[in-house]
C-alpha cells in the first residue's frame, strides 16, 4: 500500500480521502533532518506553509511521486528539484481565495478603526474612548497591487464599501480591470494616491522588497499598508522605520520574511497590526484545500493525472479537461515514432492538424516527448520531467500547425529524426475516443495501437503478406489484425500487424530476409 506523509495540520476530510488509497502518517513539526530521514518511505507528501521542502528532502524522497501543497503558495517547496526528479507538485489555486481576501479586508478595517488595540485596552480593564478615533474607508482610495484571484475579490468588496480602487498588475488587461471597476495605474501613482495599499502578488524577484524605502517615501503620511500575500514583498526594516518616523500611518502584516516571526521592531509598534499567517485559516478554506489536494494525491497514486500541477507546463484544469483524450494519443504516437526511428533521436517535430491546430497544445508536446523517451527511461520519465530529459539529451523539439488538414476532428503528426534516419506517424481520435494510427511514413493506414506490433515497408507484390503470416505462425505468434497501406499499386507499401505475443528473438531478422521486404520494425506500445 502507498504511504503518504502529512507534515502540517490539514483538515480531517483530506486524511479520509487519502486513507482510501494509502497509509497516512500525520507527523507535524518535523525538523529538516528528521524529514530527510523518514521521507524515503513515502510515495507522497502533503503540507502547508509550515514545512520547507528543500533539495535535500526531495533527493532523499526516492519513492516520492507527488508533493501536495494544501494552499496556494509553493515557494516553500524547491519546485525545480522536484521537477528534475519527476515529482508532481500540486496546489489548491482557489481553495483559500475568499479566506485570504476577507483577512485582508479585516486588516484594512482593523487599521481604520483600531479594533485590535481597543480590544487590548479593554482586556487591560480600561475604558478608553479618546485614543481610538478612527477613519472611514468610504470614499477613500484603495491601491490593489496584484489583481488576481484574491486581489479581485478584495477590490469587489472594497468597491461595495464605497472605495475608489486603483490597481497595478502588468499582466491584467485594461478590459478586465474595468470589468472589476478598477483603474489600472502605474505603481508610482498608486503609491502617491492610495489611502490603503493591499498586496496580492506572488513572491518573485520583481516583487521582493517591492515595498522598500523608495516606495515608502512616495506614499501619503496617512497611507496604510496591508500584506496578506508573501513575506519579503515588504522590507520589514524599512517599514518599521517609516511607521516610527510617521512617514506612513500604519501597516497590517500576515506574512513575514522569516516565519515564525522572531524578534522584530514591528512587534513593538502601536500602529502596526500583526497576525501569524492566518489568511487561509478559516474552517471553509481548510476543508476546500484539504479536499482539493488530497483528491489530487489520491488520483496520482492511482496513476491518474493531477488537475492543478504547478510543474507540468500549461496543464491547467480547463486545458486538461479539453485535452485529456489527446494526451494518450500524443504519448502513444511519440512512443511509436521513437521506436521506429530507433537509436539516438536528434529532432522531434510535432504537427497539430485540423481542429487541433487551433487548441492550446503545449501539454500534447510534453506527452509526445514522454512517449518518445519512454523506451529509454521507462517509468523515470513523466509529464513533469519529460521536457528537461529531452533537452538534456539534445533533442530539438519543433512544434508546427496546419489547420487546413481536414481528416477526423483534428490529427497529430509526429516525425522523429534520429541517428538511423527519419520516420513519421500520424494519429487521430475516433468519436468514441479510440486511438487510430492513420499514417506511417506517409502511407495511409487505419489501425488501433496494440501492445505488440510489427511494421514492414515492402514492395506491394503478391505473396508477401502470406509469407509474413506463415513466418509468424511458424514461431507460434498469433496475429490479431493486419492492414496494408499503399500509395500506388505495386509500388511501396506499409504493413501494420497487431500481435497477441511479443516477437521472439531472431524472428525480425527472418522477416527482413523475405524477398521484397525493405525494412521491418517491431514495437511495444
Ligand atoms: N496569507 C495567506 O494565508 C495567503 C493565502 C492565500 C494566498 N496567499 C498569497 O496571496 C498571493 C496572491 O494569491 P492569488 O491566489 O490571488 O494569486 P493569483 O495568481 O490569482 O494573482 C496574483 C496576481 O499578481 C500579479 N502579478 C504578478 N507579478 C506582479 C508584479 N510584479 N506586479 C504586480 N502584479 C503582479 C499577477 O498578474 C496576478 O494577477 C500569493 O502570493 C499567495 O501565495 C496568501
Ligand atoms: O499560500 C497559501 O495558501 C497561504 O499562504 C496559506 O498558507 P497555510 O496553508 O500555511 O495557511
Amino acid at each position: 500500500m502507498a504511504k503518504v506523509l502529512v507534515s502540517d495540520p490539514i483538515d480531517q476530510v483530506g486524511i479520509d480521502i487519502l486513507s482510501q488509497v494509502a497509509q497516512v502518517d500525520v507527523k507535524t513539526g518535523l525538523s529538516a533532518e528528521e524529514l530527510v530521514k523518514i521521507i524515503p518511505e513515502y510515495d507522497a507528501l502533503m503540507l502547508r506553509s509550515g514545512t520547507r521542502v528543500t533539495k535535500e528532502i526531495i533527493e532523499a524522497g526516492t519513492q516520492l511521486k507527488i508533493i501536495g501543497r494544501a494552499g496556494v503558495g509553493v515557494d516553500n517547496i524547491d519546485v525545480p528539484s522536484a521537477t528534475r526528479q519527476g515529482i508532481v507538485v500540486v496546489n489548491s489555486p482557489e481553495g483559500n481565495t475568499i479566506a485570504a481576501a476577507e483577512h485582508a479586508l479585516a486588516m484594512m478595517l482593523s487599521l481604520s478603526r483600531h479594533v485590535p488595540q481597543a480590544n487590548q485596552s479593554m482586556k487591560a480593564n480600561k475604558w478608553d474612548r479618546k485614543n481610538f478615533m478612527g477613519t472611514e474607508v468610504y470614499k477613500k482610495t484603495l491601491g490593489v497591487v496584484g489583481l488576481g484571484k484574491i486581489g479581485s475579490h478584495v477590490a469587489n468588496v472594497a468597491k461595495a464599501m464605497g472605495m475608489k480602487i486603483l490597481a497595478f498588475d502588468p499582466f491584467i488587461s485594461q478590459d478586465r480591470a474595468e470589468q472589476l471597476g478598477c483603474t489600472l495605474v502605474d505603481l508610482d501613482l498608486l503609491f502617491a494616491e492610495s489611502d490603503y495599499i493591499t498586496l496580492h502578488v506572488p513572491k518573485t524577484p520583481e516583487t521582493t522588497h517591492l515595498i522598500g524605502r523608495e516606495a515608502l517615501a512616495k506614499m501619503k503620511p496617512t497611507a496604510r499598508i496591508i500584506n496578506c500575500s508573501r513575506g519579503g514583498i515588504v522590507n520589514e526594516d524599512a517599514l518599521a522605520e517609516a511607521v516610527e518616523a510617521g512617514q506612513i500611518a500604519g501597516a497590517a502584516l500576515d506574512v513575514f520574511e522569516e516565519e515564525p516571526l522572531g524578534e522584530s521592531k514591528l512587534r513593538g509598534l502601536e500602529s502596526v497590526i500583526l497576525t501569524p499567517h492566518l489568511g487561509a485559516s478559516t474552517a471553509e478554506a481548510q476543508v476546500n484545500v484539504a479536499i482539493d489536494v488530497a483528491e489530487q494525491i489520491r488520483d496520482v497514486l492511482l496513476g491518474l493525472t493531477a488537475r492543478s500541477a504547478v510543474n507540468i507546463p500549461g496543464l491547467t484544469p480547463d486545458v486538461m479537461e479539453k485535452l485529456r483524450p489527446y494526451l494518450k494519443l500524443s504519448e502513444t504516437l511519440g512512443n511509436l515514432v521513437g521506436q521506429l526511428a530507433g537509436g539516438r533521436i536528434e529532432r522531434l517535430t510535432v504537427r497539430f492538424q485540423g481542429e487541433l491546430a487551433t487548441n492550446k497544445t503545449q501539454p500534447l508536446v510534453v506527452a509526445a516527448m514522454k512517449g518518445l523517451l519512454s523506451q529509454a527511461l521507462r517509468e523515470r520519465v513523466n509529464y513533469v520531467n519529460a521536457a528537461i530529459e529531452a533537452k538534456e539529451r539534445g533533442i530539438r523539439i519543433i512544434e508546427t500547425r496546419d489547420a487546413s488538414v481536414r481528416d477526423y476532428s483534428g490529427s497529430l503528426h509526429l516525425s522523429a529524426q534520429g541517428s538511423m534516419g527519419e520516420h513519421s506517424v500520424t494519429g487521430a481520435l475516433l468519436s468514441d475516443g479510440e486511438i487510430r494510427i492513420t499514417d506511417v511514413d506517409g502511407f495511409p493506414i487505419n489501425v488501433p495501437p496494440s501492445n505488440y506490433m510489427l511494421f514492414t515497408v515492402h514492395r506491394d507484390m503478391p505473396g508477401i503478406i502470406g509469407q509474413i503470416g506463415s513466418l509468424l505462425g511458424s514461431f507460434n505468434v498469433n496475429i490479431a489484425s493486419m492492414q496494408v497501406g499503399r500509395k500506388i499499386v505495386r509500388g511501396d507499401a506499409v504493413m501494420a500487424v497487431s500481435l497477441d505475443d511479443p516477437l521472439p528473438e531472431g524472428l525480425l531478422s527472418e522477416i527482413t530476409k523475405v524477398a521484397g521486404i525493405r525494412d521491418a520494425y517491431t514495437v511495444k506500445l
